[in-house]
């Protein structure tokens, strides 16, 4: 059995795959050893049998130990003793959420149901680095990927609806505190039948701006608002968040030339776990409506084809019926007014399972079962 050291398992990226490796009973097939960075000699969590006790995630030499690590603890500790283990010597396999190595030419973005021709032939090749990829990006190909892979997509825009925790748990705390604190200055008057809209709202629109409104992570009030800025600034008038839209999705596909132009605009609004994201896909050619529906349907096991009308779409394309599964809804298909070959599509998808720990978890897999 491989033995398989797990550091940032209790983040919230890392009990998500604890989650789903106790769902599909995948710590029956390695042996798992915990590592913290803060809780030395404390308790491993429960994964049904008696393990050893937590381990120093910053003692190389039993990092070293290990055939393969999962880190969920995020890049400054990626960028701190990934350098470290591999000069020190260590072979085994790296499987990370942070972003720090995804660009590097040791390393392959893992998003198995799209690029499962990329991860074999890099395991072939000896590559030892997999990376998760942004969420955005492994939630947009996962809904449609499919025409990508028929080389279907002259370029992309993708215009985001990113969830609060992509920014981190703090953050979907600050959120909630924000939504509440919105309610309570409105309180009084949204009791009162009576009251007049105008006067709740100037009540809300006061406290967003008062310098007591709960800013610390966000900067800005997100609740009763939208922050239309992700990640950071790269100088030339674009986000990080939206440069990866573009990096990520060629490498994930294994382009290295002919690279498909992807950009946006990438805005933070106040959903909990599930990133949003309308896209304009020009096509290569003018093809049928109902093809493209049979494309993307086959495309992988998780995606679902949306009925373009109010009902299903108000119905199964939102964050609040996607939150918590790996369901991939992609509906609002239809050609633009431009042209046959400009297809409107929206997309939804839960950022920290699809976008986050779903990815690594089915890598472990394919490395355990290899
Ligand atoms: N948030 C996201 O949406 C995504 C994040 N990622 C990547 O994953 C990394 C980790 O993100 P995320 O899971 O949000 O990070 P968290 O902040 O939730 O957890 C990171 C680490 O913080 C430590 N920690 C300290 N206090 C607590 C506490 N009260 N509860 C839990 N952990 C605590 C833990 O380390 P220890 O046990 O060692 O003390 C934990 O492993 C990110 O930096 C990013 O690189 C990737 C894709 C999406
Ligand atoms: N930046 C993403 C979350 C994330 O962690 O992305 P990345 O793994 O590319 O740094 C968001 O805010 O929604």
């Amino acid at each position: 059995m491989k033995r398989v050291g797990f550091i940032g398992w209790r983040g919230m990226v890392g009990s998500v795959l604890m989650q789903r490796m106790r769902e599909e009973n995948d710590f029956a097939l390695v042996e798992p050893v915990f590592f913290t960075t803060s809780q030395q000699g404390g308790r491993s969590p429960d994964i049904g049998r008696e393990i050893s006790p937590l381990k120093d995630a910053y003692n190389i030499d039993e990092l070293k130990a290990m055939d393969i690590l999962i880190s969920c603890q995020g890049g400054d500790y990626t960028s701190a003793i990934f350098p470290k283990l591999r000069q020190a010597g260590w072979q085994g396999y790296w499987v990370d959420a942070a972003s720090t190595l995804r660009m590097g030419g040791d390393a392959v973005i893992i998003l198995d149901p799209v690029n499962m021709p990329v991860i074999k032939q890099a395991l072939h090749d000896d590559v030892k680095n997999y990376i998760g990829g942004n969420c955005t990006v492994s939630l947009m190909l996962m809904a449609v990927g499919g025409l990508f892979e028929e080389d279907m997509v002259e370029w992309m825009s993708a215009m985001t609806y990113q969830a609060a925790s992509g920014a981190g748990a703090q953050n979907m705390r600050e959120l909630l505190l924000q939504m509440g604190e919105a309610h309570r200055v409105a309180k009084d008057l949204l009791d009162d039948p009576a009251s007049g809209i105008l006067d709740i709202d100037r009540e809300v629109a006061g406290t967003l701006r008062n310098g007591n409104f709960p800013t610390q992570n966000f900067g800005v009030p997100l609740a009763g608002s939208l922050i239309p800025w992700i990640d950071k600034d790269l100088g030339n008038g674009q986000t990080r968040e939206e440069w990866k839209g573009q990096s990520e999705t060629n490498k994930i596909l294994g382009r290295s030339d002919h690279a498909v132009p992807v950009d946006g605009i990438c805005v933070r609004v106040g959903a909990m776990r599930c990133h949003s994201q309308a896209l304009t896909i020009k096509l290569k050619k003018d093809v049928p409506l109902d093809e493209i529906e049979d494309i993307l349907s086959a495309s992988n096991n998780w995606v679902r084809v949306v009925p373009n009308d109010r009902e299903s779409t108000m119905k199964e394309l939102t964050p609040a019926m996607v939150t918590g599964t790996l369901t991939i809804p992609v509906g609002r298909l239809r050609k633009l007014a431009m042209g046959g070959e400009y297809l409107s599509a929206f997309t939804v998808g839960d950022q920290l399972l699809w976008g986050a720990a779903e990815p690594l978890r089915r890598m472990l897999r394919i490395l355990v079962e290899a």
